[in-house]
């Protein structure tokens, strides 16, 4: 699977650290950026992913920012976006399980790293659990 990377500047060690560690672990990358830790606009990088996922092109996405906030506002924008903050790693997982989320959003400025990779690894490692739940997912999109 090809996993879309992207960051702003204050999510950009995360990012590559990402970046590094999937490809470690088998993932293609597909990073849309930023590339270097100059301050920049998140939603620059944010809807050129969220678009590439709308289209069908890609799957699943990862981005980073500070707080998480900017990019996730910003990705959910976008219709059959479902993007989801997490913290824990148990947030992604119920993110996948119960929202079908197709974009995980990490908070570089409140976790550490290693909790990065242990939230992303659940995001990508959990499956959809449908049911009752595909019933709630499909009133989403208005
Ligand atoms: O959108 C955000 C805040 O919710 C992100 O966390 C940004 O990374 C943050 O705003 C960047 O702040 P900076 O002071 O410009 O580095």
């Amino acid at each position: 699977m090809i996993i879309a990377l992207g960051s702003d500047h204050a999510g950009f060690e995360y990012k590559q650290m990402l970046a590094h560690w999937l490809r470690d672990n088998g993932y293609e990358v597909r990073d849309f950026g930023t590339h270097s830790p100059d301050s920049v606009d998140y939603p620059d990088f944010v809807h050129p992913l969220a678009e590439s996922i709308t289209s069908g092109e890609l799957e699943r996405g990862i981005l980073v920012c500070g707080s998480a906030n900017g990019v996730c506002i910003t990705a959910n924008k976008h219709r059959g976006i479902r993007a989801a903050i997490a913290w824990e790693p148990e947030l992604a997982s119920l993110a996948r399980q119960h929202n079908d989320a197709n974009i995980l959003c990490v908070p570089a400025r409140f976790i550490s790293e290693e909790n990065a990779r242990a939230i992303a690894s659940q995001f990508l490692n959990t499956a959809f659990e449908g049911g009752r739940h595909q019933t709630r997912v499909s009133k989403i999109d208005c």
